[in-house]
C-alpha cells in the first residue's frame, strides 16, 4: 500500500467514526459470514472497541456456546443473547459482532435499528458452508444434513437480515478487503443519511 492509499484509508475510517456519532456499528448475518473475524478488523481500523455477543455470553455463563445449547437449551441461550446485546449497545462507541440468530429476534432488531447502524454481511450458501465446516462449534448445524439446515436458515432469515441499514457481500476475498468494504459501504450510507 502506498502512503497516499494509507492516508485515504485512515481518512475514511475517521470520517466514518465522525458520522457514526457515538452509535455502535453492528454486524448481522448468517453463521460463517465473517461477523466475528471481519468485525474485529473493522474495529481495529476505526480504533473502536470490538465486542462479540457470543464471546460475552460465553464469559458470563463460563461455558462455550455448544455447552450452553446442550445443558440449558436454545431458548435460554436466546434470552441471554437478547440481554447481552441490550447491555453492549449501551456502550455506544464500539463495533459489535452478533451471533447469526440475534437480529432475527424482533426486540433485538428493534433495539439495533434505533440505537445503532447495522450491516448485513451477506454470503452465498456455498461460501458459508465451506467456512462453517472448518469448525464444529455451531450447534444449530449438528443435524443429519447440515447443508440443508443452512439453506433453510438462509431462506428464513435473509428477508430479515435485509432490514439492516447496509448490505455488504462477504466475498471470497481476504478479510481485510471485506473490512474495507464494510467501512466504505457504511460511509456511503451515512453520507446519504445526512
Ligand atoms: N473473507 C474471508 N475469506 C476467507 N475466510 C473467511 C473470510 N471471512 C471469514 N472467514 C473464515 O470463516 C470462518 C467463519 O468466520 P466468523 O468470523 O467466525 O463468522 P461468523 O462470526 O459470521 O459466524 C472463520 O474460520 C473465518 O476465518
Ligand atoms: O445463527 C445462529 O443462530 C447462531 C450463530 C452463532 O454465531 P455466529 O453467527 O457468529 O456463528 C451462535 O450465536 C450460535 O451458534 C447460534
Ligand atoms: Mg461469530
Amino acid at each position: 500500500m502506498t502512503r497516499a492509499e494509507a492516508a485515504a484509508r485512515q481518512h475514511r475510517a475517521q470520517e466514518l467514526v465522525r458520522l457514526l456519532a457515538g452509535r455502535p456499528l453492528v454486524l448481522v448475518g448468517m453463521m460463517g459470514a465473517g461477523k466475528t473475524t471481519v468485525g474485529r478488523r473493522v474495529a481495529g481500523r476505526l480504533e473502536r472497541t470490538f465486542r462479540d455477543s457470543d464471546e460475552e455470553i460465553e464469559k458470563a455463563a463460563q461455558m462455550t456456546i455448544p455447552e450452553i445449547f446442550d445443558q440449558r437449551g436454545e431458548p435460554e441461550f436466546r434470552a441471554g443473547e437478547t440481554r447481552v446485546i441490550a447491555r453492549l449497545l449501551k456502550e455506544g462507541d464500539l463495533v459489535l459482532a452478533t451471533g447469526g440468530g440475534a437480529f432475527v429476534n424482533a426486540d433485538t432488531r428493534a433495539l439495533v435499528k434505533s440505537e445503532a447502524v447495522s450491516v448485513w454481511l451477506k454470503a452465498d450458501a456455498g461460501i458459508l458452508f465451506e467456512r462453517v465446516s472448518r469448525r464444529a462449534n455451531r450447534p444449530l448445524l449438528k443435524t443429519p444434513n447440515p447443508r440443508a439446515t443452512l439453506e433453510r436458515l438462509i431462506a428464513e432469515r435473509y428477508p430479515i437480515y435485509a432490514e439492516a441499514d447496509v448490505t455488504v457481500l462477504s466475498r471470497d476475498v481476504p478479510q481485510d478487503t471485506v473490512a474495507a468494504d464494510v467501512i466504505a459501504a457504511t460511509l456511503r450510507h451515512l453520507k446519504q443519511e445526512k
